[in-house]
């Protein structure tokens, strides 16, 4: 078995034609280390979301591979690429993407009631729990804060129990507090619960969470530091180094 979670192999995404044509990701090589924590960084534009969409299966690439668990996800039928999802990835956003209609127990059970499942109400509980949110199992979206809604999100994304957690500026809209407590519980997922975590983020104290940090530039990966410090991150970003 590859100890890559995610591989991605000569992957490229065009958006547009002719003179709006778009190269977002360009011929991008990469693994994803199981169990690890990477962080995507690179300036607007750099194309750090259409990575994290093509990696996630919410988009396809125009050509390249995309190997989760193995398979080559560019070539799964819809139907086949949904149940992968659903089974082995948990995908977070900027704007946590919660239904304001429902609780933050109906939304944490949501997808798996769409799959037709019934999750074990001990697990969610738990699930919430280990989130922070004990006892805020009723409360709608609006009573809650950011920071909890997005806690309320990394529960849902938890629930199946997802091989890959794909997070998309997840503290972009959050203090600075409260996107600590966020990272807090993407940093367990990898170190409790063995997960591999995938981040995109503008915010070099976000990014010195992870283990790796790639940094995008004009749809390529132009550099990649293990455990670097924001002071190296910054610095690499900035172009000093
Ligand atoms: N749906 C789309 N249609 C056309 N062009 C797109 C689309 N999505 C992204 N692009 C273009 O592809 C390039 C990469 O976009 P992407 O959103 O991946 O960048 P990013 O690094 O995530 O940027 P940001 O940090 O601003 O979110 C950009 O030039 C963007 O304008």
């Amino acid at each position: 078995m590859s100890d890559h979670a995610v591989l991605l192999q000569g992957v490229t995404r065009t958006y547009g034609s002719g003179a709006t044509e778009v190269a977002a990701l360009r011929q991008v090589d990469h693994g994803f280390p199981r169990g690890g924590f990477t962080a995507v960084m690179g300036p607007s534009g750099s194309g750090k979301s259409t990575l994290l969409q093509c990696a996630s299966g919410l988009d396809r690439p125009d050509s390249g591979a995309v190997r989760v668990a193995g398979q080559d996800i560019t070539r799964l039928a819809e139907n086949e690429l949904a149940v992968l999802r659903r089974d082995r990835i948990g995908v977070i956003f900027q704007s946590f993407n919660l239904v304001p209609s429902l609780t933050a127990w109906q939304n944490v059970i949501l997808p798996s009631r769409l799959a037709r499942r019934r999750p074990d109400p001990a697990h969610v509980r738990g699930l919430l729990a280990r989130v922070g949110l004990a006892g805020r199992e009723r409360h709608r979206p609006a009573q809650l804060s950011g920071g909890q809604q997005q806690r309320v999100a990394i529960a849902r994304a938890l629930l199946g129990r997802p091989e890959v957690l794909f997070a998309d500026e997840p503290t972009g809209a959050l203090d600075r507090g409260t996107g600590r407590q966020v990272l807090a519980l993407l940093r367990e997922a990898v170190d409790e619960f063995g997960q591999t975590v995938v981040m995109v983020t503008h915010d070099p104290e976000a990014a010195v969470r992870a283990d790796q940090v790639l940094f995008l530039t004009d749809g390529r990966i132009v550099d990649i530091l293990d455990r670097p410090s924001t002071a190296q991150i910054g610095a690499r970003l900035d172009g000093r180094r």
